[in-house]
């Protein structure tokens, strides 16, 4: 028998999908969102949808994209009416999670590139509560630019900053015109950052004083600490997922159970987003620090270790990794016996944070690729792992054992080489793999490397070498007692098992 054709989203809507996108429909505008991704859509618009759906919110979401090149997705968006499903699989407490949703809170979606003056008129909704933002951290970056408000700017807090200068004017100062403004990039008090790049805009474009009071004292700029697995697009299973449904969703985007928005401001806020009362994970909290802390160095710390001891040893996904017979008991050993206990947090709570993110990773959904993980590595083992190795030094005396080799596991997989757009390292097994970081380390890296392979230097003038990038780790890595020597041994083991 022939098969249906897949209808658009939209033509599929029935009973309370569709009496929900009716409703959205009547909605006023209270939320612009800057970020037309994957992570956003399995995060913050999820959550919107939910407290729709209780009748909580009553808000639709402006959508929007930072940059020019986001424009195909926010044009994919636009041809399903800016309707998506959501895919959420993962174990949570030992039982599967599987369940497909349809999400409908876009009720605009604007290209500010070819769209500005829509995009600024959502400024004048007096009914707008809210900013959220995803740019990844080169997004929430200050770049210099003229005032011209009739033109888009191209950074996100410029557009942000002509567009709060929209509102201002807009509404006189009004104290009760502020905005929410919850930006979810991975960077530390992202709030603070951003608030004070858009009052440096103020000041680079002569705008009164009196609108950066506006901005400071009216304006809540929320630092927040987003932790959700969110992986897109689920090429392997998608086709068969949407013909079960009849369905043609280009947007299909997968996540795994677990969520956690922890914000810094008080619960009464509560009441403007409504998420801890739709029953949501998102926690108001007087401090971020402790979740901060306790996601870098546990989830991402694990993250950055497993992406090169498994990439090195020729694996590819975090799944394969923690339920290798040999590699899975190293990692758990590394979080429980090495990251764990230096964490400055309750130990008992940190444990329990510890399993739920090895469940996370052994989800048997989420196919999360190692290769992606490990961008800038350098960077993430200075931020994530490097605090643990040295606080480990400090209380025993002794080099944690794991990450040591970990560490070694990264500056073997970073034996780079030039290609022809970049850098390649390389497995144990002699295959090479692109290395994404950055370029001046990497040529450096390159340059050392070389030197061994002439025979100009040793290993453990080699490593002499590479600890003493302060630019790279935050001071001379020499100065930690035994690690040249550990990590010389450890990458000889390593050449020989190579040869
Ligand atoms: N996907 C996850 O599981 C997850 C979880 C937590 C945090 N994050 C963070 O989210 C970011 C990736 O987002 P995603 O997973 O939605 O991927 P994505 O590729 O679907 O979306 C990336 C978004 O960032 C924008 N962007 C990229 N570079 C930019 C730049 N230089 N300036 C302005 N905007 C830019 C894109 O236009 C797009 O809106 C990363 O920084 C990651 O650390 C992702
Ligand atoms: O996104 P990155 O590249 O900074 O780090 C890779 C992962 O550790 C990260 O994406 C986590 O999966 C995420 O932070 C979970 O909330």
């Amino acid at each position: 028998m022939p098969k249906e054709p897949l209808r658009l989203i939209r033509a599929a809507l029935t009973g309370e999908d569709a009496e929900q996108y009716e409703r959205l429909m009547g909605y006023p505008v209270k939320v612009l969102q800057i970020g037309e991704g994957s992570f956003l859509r399995g995060f913050a618009d999820w959550m919107i949808h939910r407290c729709n759906k209780q009748g909580l919110f009553e808000g639709g979401v402006a959508v929007s994209q930072p940059r020019p090149s986001g424009a195909a997705k926010l044009a994919e968006l636009k041809r399903q009416d800016g309707l998506y499903h959501q895919w959420i699989r993962g174990l949570q407490g030992g039982k599967t999670v599987d369940e497909l949703e349809l999400v409908s809170v876009f009720s605009r979606m604007i290209d500010p590139y070819e769209e500005w003056g829509e995009f600024l008129a959502l400024a004048d909704g007096p009914e707008l509560e809210a900013v959220v933002s995803n740019t990844t951290e080169a997004g929430l970056t200050y770049q210099p630019s003229e005032w011209a408000p009739d033109h888009p700017v191209l950074s996100y807090p410029g557009k942000l900053a002509v567009f709060l200068h929209r509102r201002f004017e807009r509404f006189q100062g009004d104290p009760a015109s502020g905005l929410l403004l919850l930006p979810c990039e991975l960077v530390e008090r992202n709030g603070d950052k951003l608030r004070d790049i858009v009052l440096r805009h103020a000041q680079d474009w002569g705008l009164p004083e009196a609108f950066s009071k506006w901005i400071r004292e009216h304006n809540r700029f929320l630092n927040s600490l987003v932790d959700r697995i969110v992986t897109g697009y689920p090429e392997a299973e998608a086709e068969e997922r949407l013909a079960e449904l009849g369905v043609e969703d280009r947007l299909l985007n997968a996540a795994e159970p677990y969520h956690l928005w922890a914000i810094e401001g008080e619960p009464e806020l509560d009441a403007v987003l409504p998420f801890a009362r739709a029953g949501l994970n998102v926690r108001w909290v007087d401090e971020l620090q402790p979740y901060q802390l306790r996601k870098v160095r546990i989830l991402n710390g694990a993250h950055t270790l497993i992406a090169s001891v498994g990439l090195l040893n020729g694996l590819s996904e975090v799944r394969e990794a923690v339920e290798h017979p040999v590699y899975g008991e190293f990692i758990r050993g590394a979080i429980m016996d090495e990251i764990v206990p230096m964490v400055p947090l309750p130990e008992e709570e940190m444990r329990r944070y510890a399993e739920e993110v090895l469940e996370r990773f052994a989800n048997p959904f989420v196919r999360h690729k190692l290769a992606d993980i490990s961008l800038n590595s350098l960077s993430k083992f200075k931020v994530r792992l490097l605090p643990t190795l040295e606080a480990y030094v400090e209380r025993t005396g002794e080099l944690p054992p794991r990450i040591t080799q970990a560490f070694a596991s990264l500056l073997r997989l970073y034996r780079a080489r030039e290609t022809d757009g970049g850098y390649a390292g390389s497995r144990l097994n002699g295959e090479p793999i692109a290395l994404r970081d950055d370029p001046e380390a990497l040529a450096e890296l390159a340059a050392l490397w070389a030197g061994v392979d002439r025979g100009e230097r040793g290993m453990t003038e080699l490593v002499a070498e590479l600890l003493s990038r302060s630019a790279w780790w935050g001071r001379d890595l020499n100065e930690v007692a035994g690690l040249r020597e550990a990590l010389a041994d450890a990458l000889t083991r390593m050449e020989a098992m190579a040869e």
